[in-house]
């Protein structure tokens, strides 16, 4: 539960440890009777019957967030640009609040947002494996990265490629401890502990972490990577054995909200489906091609035995009608078909189509694939224990 009676800036949250609850923040823990002294009463919220949904408010995340909505036929309204709270027309109940990507997690933990989509690197350091936090869908498409430790390419780190090998060096003691700058603190601390790293300091820096190997205020950094570019410019490599996790935009819950608050469930239903539909199509192209052949099974065995593109159930045939001006009939002896082709196997497709007897191939984009029930909508009633609710 997050306490809004406590200054913002502190941001301390409460975790039940035990029966010892005890307020954190990153650098500092006090008991909960040394905060209660220090914190001024104030009203609690009133109960809300509203949906919330939390998206970043900025940052690389916040853009991709809104066109992967609007991708699926969910269009954030945002009334004035200067607020922090919009409407999407098609979820009614539904109200979206913008917020840092950190706030994203820790508002969904605390119940005081029902669903959000942020980094997994996010979910994973501020939800700190919270049981609270469900992820509904792990894999939206963008914001692909990884965590991991790298090292200067030079100096007392120039022969080292691997985590093992840092973990090795002789000049890390209690006095003298391998210094790890980091935006990920809970994950570094687990991370190095886990790897049986003894001796380490955790530093803490918001931003331009490369620099801090080269400024002599840090030995390693624990960052993100995505292009690998940022660390060549550096002068920094990335360890054999330092990914600490891969990371992408989430669509994540609140536990509490999915079982109890009403609406919730349907509403992430409705946005799972959407994303599942785009998703699936988005990265296909719908391909009708025509093919000279005997009948409509001739047409079904060659392709599902000469090529590698059946459709999603199968190929979908129809009849070509030709005229044939000198019995004045119309004839059959080409068959339409329509398969799903995954993009980067565009070309191979239509070559496979040609060696068939396949002319006329027409591409069109796909938008969306509504399938049966998405299984991530399976896999989180199960999770939840409502598999025979719906
Ligand atoms: N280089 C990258 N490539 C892809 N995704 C990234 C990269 N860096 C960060 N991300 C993802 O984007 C999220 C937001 O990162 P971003 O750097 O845009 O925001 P921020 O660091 O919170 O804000 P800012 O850097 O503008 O102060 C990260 O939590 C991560 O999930
Ligand atoms: O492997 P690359 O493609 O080079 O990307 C990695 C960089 O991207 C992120 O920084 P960002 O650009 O968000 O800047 P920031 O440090 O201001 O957050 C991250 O912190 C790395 O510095
Ligand atoms: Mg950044």
């Amino acid at each position: 539960m997050l306490r809004k009676d406590l200054p913002t800036r502190q941001q301390w949250a409460i975790k039940q440890k035990g029966r010892q609850p005890v307020w954190r923040c990153s650098t500092v823990t006090i008991s909960q009777q040394q905060a209660q002294e220090t914190a001024p009463a104030v009203p609690r919220t009133a109960p809300r019957t509203n949906i919330r949904l939390a998206l970043p408010s900025k940052g690389r995340m916040a853009e991709e967030t809104l066109q992967l909505l609007d991708d699926c036929q969910l269009t954030v309204r945002k009334v004035n640009p200067r607020q922090y709270v919009a409407d999407i027309d098609q979820l009614e109940h539904v109200e979206v609040w913008f917020q840092r990507a950190s706030d994203v997690v820790r508002k969904i933990k605390s119940g005081d947002v029902d669903i959000g989509i942020v980094g997994y690197d996010m979910v994973s350091e501020y939800g700190e494996g919270d049981d609270d936090l469900v992820v509904i869908h792990d894999a939206l498409g963008f914001g692909g990265c990884h965590l991991a430790v790298a090292v200067p390419t030079y100096g007392e780190f120039g022969g080292v490629h691997s985590l093992e090998e840092l973990a090795a060096m002789p000049q890390w003691t209690e006095e003298n401890p391998l210094r790890v700058v980091t935006g990920y603190n809970y994950l570094g601390q687990k991370f190095l502990s886990e790897k049986g790293f003894k001796h380490f300091a955790i530093l803490t820096a918001d931003g331009a972490l490369e620099a801090a190997p080269a400024m002599g205020t840090a030995d390693v950094i624990l960052d993100l990577v995505s292009s690998g570019t940022t660390l060549r410019e550096n002068n920094l490599r990335e360890l054999v054995g330092g990914k600490v996790l891969a990371s992408e935009g989430v669509l994540v819950a609140n536990r509490r909200s999915l079982m109890e608050r009403d609406g919730v469930i349907q509403a992430v239903k409705d946005i799972l489906e959407r994303l599942e539909a785009h998703l699936r199509a988005s990265d296909k192209f719908s391909v009708v091609a025509n093919i000279r052949a005997e009948s409509e099974e001739d047409v079904a065995s060659k392709i599902h035995q000469h090529t590698d593109f059946p459709g999603l159930q199968g190929p979908t045939i129809s009849p070509v009608y030709t005229y044939d001006s000198a019995s004045g009939k119309a004839v059959h002896n080409f068959y339409a078909i329509t398969i799903i082709v995954p993009k980067p196997r565009l070309y191979d497709a239509v070559q496979q189509l040609r060696a068939i007897g396949g002319s006329g191939v027409l591409v069109s984009p796909l938008v969306y694939i509504f399938d049966e029930e998405p299984p991530r909508w399976r896999r989180l009633l199960k999770e939840l224990g409502l598999e025979s609710k719906f």
